[in-house]
């Protein structure tokens, strides 16, 4: 598929934790209200993102008629949202929370309403805090990719990075 972006030549190789979600096992929520993965948002993706044998995850979503854009077809910004969770998941294998600072989109097929997005991730690297992922989709043939994605998330700590908001509108 095409795409733009190229991943530094010189990334540094990453393990898994030790304590990380075990193969096939659903990866914990971030938190129960998050839009890409909380069991308690009405209109939410609703993702479970599943911990592959490596450094790579799945994950599957329903394409359903709130997540139109074009005449029955799915919407960028939907999708995008959809490669962010699972992208931004991933990183949970290396014991890494993240936060997204640039994500890249690739759309290659209209995606229809109705039809099951099948989605992997898998973490190429890092370097220092940046840890690069890249990621596809299909829709049900895994050898004819729909969209795929590039990432870039940086390591925070959490109690930090969030601290400033809990006290407004924390939703848990
Ligand atoms: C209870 C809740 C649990 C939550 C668990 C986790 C949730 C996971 C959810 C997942 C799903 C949802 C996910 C979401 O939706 S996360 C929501 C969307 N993302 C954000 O809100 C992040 C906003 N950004 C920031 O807060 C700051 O920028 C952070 C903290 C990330 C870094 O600021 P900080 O001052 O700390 O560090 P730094 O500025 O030195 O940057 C560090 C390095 O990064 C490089 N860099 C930065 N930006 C870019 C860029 N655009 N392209 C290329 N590189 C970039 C930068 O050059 C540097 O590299 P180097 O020069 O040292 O080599």
């Amino acid at each position: 598929m095409k795409h733009a972006f190229v991943p530094p030549a010189d990334l540094e190789p990453l393990v898994r934790h030790p304590k990380a979600t075990g193969p096939g096992q659903h990866i914990g929520l971030h938190h129960s209200t998050c839009f890409g993965c909380g069991d308690d948002t009405p209109l939410g993706l609703h993702l479970k993102v599943i911990a592959g044998d490596d450094l790579s995850v799945t994950a599957q979503m329903p394409v359903v008629d709130w997540m139109q854009g074009g005449p029955g077809v799915i919407h960028g910004g939907v999708l995008s949202a959809a490669f962010d969770e699972v992208t931004g998941t991933a990183p949970l294998l290396i014991g890494a929370p993240v936060v997204t600072v640039h994500l890249e989109v690739d759309f290659a097929k209209p995606i229809p309403l109705g039809s099951t997005l099948h989605f992997e991730a898998r973490i190429l690297g890092k370097q220092g805090r940046k840890i690069y992922l890249a990621a596809s989709a299909h829709l049900g043939d895994p050898e004819q990719i729909v969209a795929s994605a590039h990432a870039l998330f940086v390591t925070i700590d959490v109690q930090k990075h969030f601290a400033e908001h809990y006290d407004k509108r924390v939703i848990l």
